[in-house]
């Protein structure tokens, strides 16, 4: 039987919703186990009016299922009481301390994946502690020399060359190097676990109509194509650098497996337009299996029972699916 470790997010959001919610549900086909505050969860779930019975724990124990309504816990502790709606900079390290423990947890072996409900980026920085996102950080604790990230819905999905910067910095930071590294990552981990033996990679340009042959931006002359054209002498199947704006219609989709898009706002806005609430974020190229929700922290709807569980169901799924390619 497998085990998820769940890390249940910021606690003023809608990540202890979620994972209460869920919680509700039989789980016979693997272990369950939430990474977080015990005492928060049982707030959250009697806010929500659900009951919750909680379960210590023991990694020493056989792996085994719940009941509906029961939730195996690995009780970290919170700095202070959450504020439902409110960022508290204190928590921040309780946050990371979540992400670590899982993250750990995988890389022992104890957990066969790690599923993050969302945390606010935002108030980490404010507590004084650089914080881009899970993807980063977990590339820098695995030590993995390059992760993609890859949001997937059912008929779509997009990895991102370049993740967390701002837009002013996405040129120069699509390198060769970089560009070439994503790209065989993302073929490595197509064929490792979506069951792709050749995929076709559709890869977007950088400006407007892919850079109209250089009257709209050189990057595509000076870097993309050339790199592109040494991955398909390697082996790889990917595109030219196609305009992004019509990548993205039928026509063109039905021509590849997966879309490359070289930053966060070309590829991510489509796959969410798509898929919101049945999406997951799968970080490639990790020594371990990582899935994520497709939406952030909602401190909007933390504690009103209106949050859509259907993303984190999805990012459970293909966590399941994954860590049993890995293991088959
Ligand atoms: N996986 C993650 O950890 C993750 C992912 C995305 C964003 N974030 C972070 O979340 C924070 C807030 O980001 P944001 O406000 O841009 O996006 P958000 O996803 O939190 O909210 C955007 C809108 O979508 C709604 N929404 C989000 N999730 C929902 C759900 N499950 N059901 C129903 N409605 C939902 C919200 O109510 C809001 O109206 C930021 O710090 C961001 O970095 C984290
Ligand atoms: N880029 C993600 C999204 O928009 O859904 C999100 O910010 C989460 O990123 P991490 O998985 O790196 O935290």
């Amino acid at each position: 039987m497998q085990r998820l470790a769940i890390t249940i997010g910021e606690p003023s959001g809608i990540g202890p919703d979620l994972v209460v919610t869920h919680a509700q549900k039989v789980q016979q086909e693997a272990q369950v186990i939430a990474i977080g505050d015990a005492n928060l969860l049982q707030r959250r779930a009697k806010l929500l009016g659900l009951g919750l019975t909680i379960k210590a724990f023991d990694p020493n124990m056989p792996a085994q299922g719940s009941q509906a309504g029961e939730l195996w816990v690995e009780h970290i502790p919170l700095a202070e009481q959450e504020v439902i709606g409110e960022l508290n900079p204190a928590n921040a390290q309780y946050v990371l301390n979540t992400l670590e423990h899982a993250c750990q947890g995988c890389m022992d072996g104890l957990y066969d994946a790690m599923v993050t409900a969302p945390v606010h980026k935002g108030v980490i920085n404010e507590a004084g502690i650089a914080f881009s996102g899970h993807t980063e950080f977990l590339e820098e604790m695995t030590n993995s020399p390059q992760v993609v990230m890859m949001l997937a819905t059912k008929g779509l999905m997009v990895a991102l060359v370049t993740t967390h910067l701002p837009l002013k910095d996405v040129p120069a930071a699509i390198t060769e190097k970089k560009l070439s590294d994503v790209t065989k990552v993302l073929d490595h981990d197509l064929k490792t676990f979506f069951g792709l033996s050749t995929p076709r990679i559709l890869v977007c340009g950088l400006n407007p109509h892919a850079g109209e042959g250089g009257h709209m931006g050189r990057e595509e002359i000076d870097t993309i194509i050339p790199t592109l054209n040494k991955l398909r002498d390697q082996g790889i199947d990917v595109s030219e650098p196609l305009p992004a704006d019509t990548l993205f219609t039928d026509k063109v989709l039905e021509n590849g497996d997966a879309v490359l898009a070289m930053y966060h706002d070309q590829g991510l806005p489509v796959l969410k337009y798509k898929g919101f609430g049945a999406a997951a974020n799968i970080t490639l190229g990790l020594p371990i299996i990582r899935t994520s929700v497709d939406h952030g922290t909602a401190l909007d709807l933390a504690g009103t029972g209106k949050a859509n569980g259907g993303s984190f169901t999805t990012a459970i799924d293909y966590a399941r699916h994954m860590a049993a390619c890995k293991q088959a």
